[in-house]
């Protein structure tokens, strides 16, 4: 086997998701399902204090040919980085991957991409005007159970989806687990259930009714209506819900058809209250042949049942559910698919992915700035403007 094509990484920001991704990068030779790519981490910065790296590089036990910074312009600036995980919170996305696109890196940014449409819109026209790759991390859609779900879909094994149905729901006391600073609700820092946890009902929607069909035939959403339940100490949303209404472009008799879809989140009540999915699917797609329901958490499945129809079968004797499991590895969390992704990508000379294009990165933002116009989340105008103060 030719030797493994090497991807060098900076992780900004010392937080809760950075850690676990760069676990996941340290397990990725051990679980990893593309042994052609290789990940080293080579440089941590927090913005906050060396102390905070030191103990960052220190639990994850990197190695020491890792640079540790104390701030994020010097990080970006060392040439010892291919690609640049931002890890920061949403609000400041924008800021943090200009920064690095302008010292000439890629990046893998944390999902959202950005604060809305427009802020994606300027950054994807920096990375292609730089030659740069640029993606959301958003990972679900790398998890290969996705992908075999896309499959069945685009073989037509369910017919024509004509309903998508998903809730990303986490039922917290929300005062007391979140309070009002969190990023989790705390404007400022673009909180919301919206744009933390509902882009992944989102994603699903996207993927079965938009990316499940040839590039030339997808179309964005022809209606949105949006609710929001605004949280009474902060002003962000602590439960969204969201219908929408696709063209269906895949050839049937009557071209008037039109698919529907129910993107679901809140804070307060939970998709999976007794963590046994006894609720039921989170996420169910609804074809003109049958279903497929998936369980939660949407942002990782883990199983999948096709429930096939049978029409007028009665005392037929088929099997009408059959159930896939896709099991990941207990030590780790799973990112190591999407960041496998970035190594492909990096490797081919592209700057985008074609699991998750731009085009379809700025759609879901838009889905998501149509709904915060109709439920009156309001940003501060300097997390939404899209002007960039150099560092
Ligand atoms: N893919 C997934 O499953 C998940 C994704 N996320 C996404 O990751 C991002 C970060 O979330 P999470 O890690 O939970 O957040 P944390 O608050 O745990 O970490 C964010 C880090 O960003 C840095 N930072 C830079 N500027 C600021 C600022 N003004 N305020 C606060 N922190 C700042 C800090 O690191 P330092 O001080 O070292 O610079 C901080 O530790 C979000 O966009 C979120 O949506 C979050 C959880 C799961
Ligand atoms: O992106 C996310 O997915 C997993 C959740 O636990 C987390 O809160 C959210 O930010």
């Amino acid at each position: 086997m030719d030797s493994p094509f090497i991807l060098r990484w900076g992780i900004m920001g010392t937080g809760n998701i950075a850690k676990t991704f760069t676990k996941d990068l340290l397990l990725s030779q051990k679980w990893q399902s593309d042994r052609t790519i290789s990940h080293v981490v080579t440089a941590v910065a927090s913005s906050s204090s060396m102390e905070k790296t030191r103990h960052f590089v220190n639990e994850l036990r990197l190695s020491s040919a890792c640079t540790n910074y104390d701030s994020y312009k010097f990080m970006v600036a060392d040439p010892k980085v291919d690609v640049v995980y931002v890890a920061t919170p949403h609000s400041h996305h924008f800021q943090h991957v200009m920064l690095a696109l302008e010292s000439g890196k890629h990046v893998l940014c944390e999902k959202p991409l950005t604060v809305n449409a427009y802020q994606a819109r300027t950054l994807c026209e920096e990375a292609r005007k730089r030659n740069l790759f640029l993606m959301e991390a958003m990972w679900t859609r790398f998890l290969p159970i996705t992908s075999d779900v896309l499959e069945k879909i685009r073989r037509g094994q369910i017919g024509e989806v004509l309903r998508v149905v998903v809730d990303t729901s986490f039922g917290d006391d929300v005062e007391k687990t979140w309070g009002t600073q969190h990023r989790m609700l705390n404007r400022d820092l673009a909180g919301g259930a919206l744009l933390d946890l509902g882009i992944y009902s989102l994603t699903w929607i996207f993927l079965c009714l938009y990316h499940a069909l040839p590039e030339s035939l997808r179309q964005a959403p022809s209606g949105i209506a949006a609710q929001m339940t605004l949280n009474h100490l902060t002003g962000a949303d602590e439960a969204s819900s969201i219908l929408l209404t696709f063209p269906t472009s895949a050839p049937n008799d009557v071209p008037e058809w039109k698919s529907q879809a129910v993107a679901l989140t809140n804070l307060r009540v939970s998709t999976d209250p007794d963590g046994k999915n006894s609720a039921g699917p989170a996420i169910r797609i609804q074809g003109t042949k049958g279903e497929i329901q998936l369980d939660g958490p949407s942002f990782r499945p883990e199983r999948y049942r096709v429930i096939s129809r049978c029409d007028g079968a009665e005392g037929q004797d088929i099997e009408s559910v059959k159930v896939v499991d896709y099991p990941v590895p207990s030590e780790a969390k799973g990112m190591y698919w999407e960041a496998d992704e970035v190594g492909r990508c990096l490797r081919d000379g592209k700057i985008q992915s074609q699991s998750l294009p731009w085009e379809e990165i700025i759609a879901v933002l838009e889905v998501m700035d149509e709904a915060r116009r109709q439920g009156g989340l309001i940003y501060p105008e300097a997390i939404e403007n899209a002007s960039y103060s150099s560092y």
